[in-house]
């Protein structure tokens, strides 16, 4: 008997890390006969045949890429979604799922809604909370998603079938599946993901700007590359998922400047005791945290 969750094709579009980990395990596990695989970067793509990340390999969207897909997976930088979209949206068979992995859930409804909004309810907007800061099909590895959770975010006119064939398909991969609306999924990963980055960032950039920056840079060690490490993540994933979820970070950075006020005005005092209220407080946070991973 064929198993109820294989799918003849997927097509791929985008095959870096995140969508080249989920087809790896999906082949692997014979859920998926053939993966088609669609990305701007020929050097890219080659790279994802060679690893047998993909069988067949386009640089565009197109009648050919698509056709015979049960799912097409966009994992590009969030702000290419919209145009994608719009490409697919005449492409489409009736029963193919269309899903994404991006960062922020609010901009793939609104691309959804706008440039497929026939094919809506068969429409899954997705996230996987897995990844690191390398990129591109050879990063893609074997077991990426076990025990990482995956954020499903249904709309109104979601099909209930195709959002439980979905969700299934990231169980198979290890997932642990779970819903909230896209305005809550936003916020929490502007908080936990998407502000950490920009302070990375932010941080690895006062070293640099600094006249002795590059020997300050000599002597760092682990807690400077703990701290910074995701600053090494894509420039273009990250400049669009900021910009996708603007209202939250300048809410967050907000917040972060009165933070470090605060710091500040104990430094200026000397207020050792408040001072070390603040880091026991964080620390308890932290450790209670960890130890609930
Ligand atoms: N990197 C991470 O840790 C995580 C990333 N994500 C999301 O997953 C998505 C993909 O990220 P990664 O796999 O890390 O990036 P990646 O850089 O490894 O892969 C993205 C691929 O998309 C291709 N691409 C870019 N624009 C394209 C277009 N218009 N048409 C076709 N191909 C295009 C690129 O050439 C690249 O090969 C992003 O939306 C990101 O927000 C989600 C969870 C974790
Ligand atoms: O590299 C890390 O530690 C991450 O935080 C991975 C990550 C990056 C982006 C996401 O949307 C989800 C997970």
């Amino acid at each position: 008997m064929t198993h109820p969750l294989k799918l003849k094709q997927i097509t791929l579009i985008g095959v870096g890390l995140i969508g080249g980990s989920f087809v790896l395990d999906l082949k692997r596990l014979g859920l998926v006969e053939k993966v088609v695989g669609v990305d701007l970067d020929a050097d890219n793509l080659a790279r994802a045949l060679e690893r047998r990340v993909i069988d067949a390999a386009f640089e565009q969207v197109c009648s050919e890429s698509i056709h015979g897909a049960d799912l097409v997976l966009i994992a590009t930088p969030v702000a290419t979604l919209p145009a994608i979209c719009r490409t697919l949206a005449p492409l489409l068979a009736p029963h193919t799922l269309v899903s994404d992995v991006g960062s922020t859930k609010q901009s793939a409804l609104a691309a959804f809604a706008e440039y497929l909004p026939q094919h809506l309810p068969h429409c899954i907007a997705a996230h996987p909370i897995a990844g690191s800061d390398r990129h591109g099909a050879l990063a893609a590895q074997f077991g990426l998603y076990q025990h990482k959770k995956l954020i499903v975010c249904p709309h109104e006119r979601q099909d209930s079938d195709g959002l439980k064939t979905l969700e299934a398909l990231w169980q198979a991969v290890g997932a642990q599946t779970y819903r909230m609306s896209a305005a809550e999924h936003d916020a929490v990963f502007a908080a936990v993901s998407h502000m950490p980055h920009m302070i990375a960032y932010a941080y690895v950039h006062q070293i640099a700007d600094h006249p002795d920056g590059q020997t300050y840079l000599d002597f760092a060690a682990s807690g400077f590359r703990d701290f910074t490490r995701i600053a090494s993540s894509h420039p273009a994933i990250w400049t669009d998922i900021c910009l996708a979820n603007k209202t939250s970070l300048l809410d967050l950075l907000a917040g972060q400047q009165q933070q470090l006020a605060y710091l500040q005005a104990l430094l200026q005092s000397g207020d050792a005791d408040a001072l070390y209220h603040y880091f026991e407080e964080a620390q308890h946070t932290r450790d209670d945290w960890q130890a609930r991973q």
